[in-house]
């Protein structure tokens, strides 16, 4: 007999308005659809605004859909929280300075009535040295560690950080990096927000991108890496009657026109290079990678806004 068990998470048609007296209702979340198995380590990332922390606030319980439902392991987060079975690490908040480090983890423990020992929790979080510091003498990144700490108290299957590394300087990214690494090859499930594609590509098996409440982009890191490992092509052309369109010619995704180019953004540079030379007049043709950062604003560019695109990659 085999038996299927239910997802770490599972938002369905997930919806979030904030609503104030006398101004337009924020559609922060607009009905996202995602399923986050077990032992996945997933990025959530996004531009500001995308959506990312009211989403997960809502797997956490600390928000109510305004519509569609959360599932954690099958559960309503409440009750994954009070089985121990999801918890967080969040941006900011929640540590009393006069306390040491030991103290802190000390007096969370107290509230759950089941918890992995403090000295492990301490050890797991790289913390085991800085155990009767202050909390207000540690730098915030041991501070965020702290929060990683008591975040695993209750031994948690899931595990949501939000911007966790957000405080920290390069250094302290990467030791909080590796000991997450311990802790997704031990099974555990991890969903981070991040702004950060690098963070999300050293880190993440999936990314989730997201943009003005809605899922944009899913999959493997090397899907979305493909999606957006795109050139920049451009040419002197006009296409005249008889020529193909430019929006026509084999792997362009998007078309810009300055007064004397052409400029085509390609999955395919070749293909587009080969029909600009053997199907139209187009001289002058440039093709230039374009960076990460580069894709991500396009993945995540407003579709109805009007700014104007940077030319930086084709300078
Ligand atoms: N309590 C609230 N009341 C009104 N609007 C809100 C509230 N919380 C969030 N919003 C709005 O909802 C949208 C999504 O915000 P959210 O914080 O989820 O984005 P985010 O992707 O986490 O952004 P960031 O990366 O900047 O943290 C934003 O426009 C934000 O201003």
């Amino acid at each position: 007999m085999t038996t299927t068990h239910p997802p770490g998470l599972e938002f369905s048609g997930l919806t979030k308005s904030f609503t104030a007296p006398g101004a337009q209702p924020v559609r922060a979340v607009r009905g996202i659809d995602l399923r986050i198995g077990t032992g996945e380590v997933v990025a959530l990332l996004g531009p500001n605004g995308a959506g990312k922390t009211t989403a997960l606030d809502m797997a956490l319980g600390l928000t109510k859909p305004t519509g569609g439902t959360v599932a954690v392991f099958g559960d309503r987060p409440r009750k994954a929280i009070a089985d121990g079975r999801i918890s967080a690490v969040l941006q900011s908040g929640g540590l009393l300075s006069d306390l040491t480090v030991d103290e802190t983890v000390r007096a969370v423990a107290a509230l759950y009535k089941d918890t992995l020992s403090v000295g492990e929790v301490l050890d797991r979080a790289g913390l085991a040295g800085l155990a009767r510091r202050k909390v207000g003498r540690c730098s915030g990144g041991e501070q965020q560690r702290l929060r990683f700490a008591l975040a695993l108290l209750p031994d948690p299957d899931l595990l949501i950080l939000d911007e966790p590394t957000a405080a920290m300087d390069i250094a302290s990214r990467r030791e909080f990096w590796a000991t997450m690494h311990d802790e997704a090859s031990s099974g555990s499930t991890i969903i981070f927000a991040t702004h950060h594609m690098e963070e999300a590509e050293g880190f993440a098996d999936r990314i989730v991108l997201m943009a003005r409440g809605e899922i944009v982009a899913d999959g493997s890191v090397d899907r979305i890496r493909a999606m957006t490992s795109g050139s920049r092509t451009t040419a002197v052309w006009s296409p005249s009657p008889g020529e193909p369109a430019p929006e026509d010619l084999p792997g362009v995704t998007d078309v810009e026109r300055t007064a004397a180019r052409v400029l085509l953004t390609s999955t395919d540079s070749d293909a587009t290079a080969r029909a600009l030379f053997t199907r139209t007049a187009a001289r002058d043709v440039t093709i230039t990678a374009r960076s990460l950062d580069d894709a991500f604003l396009t993945l995540t560019a407003d579709p109805t806004s009007a700014a104007p695109t940077t030319l930086e990659a084709t300078r």
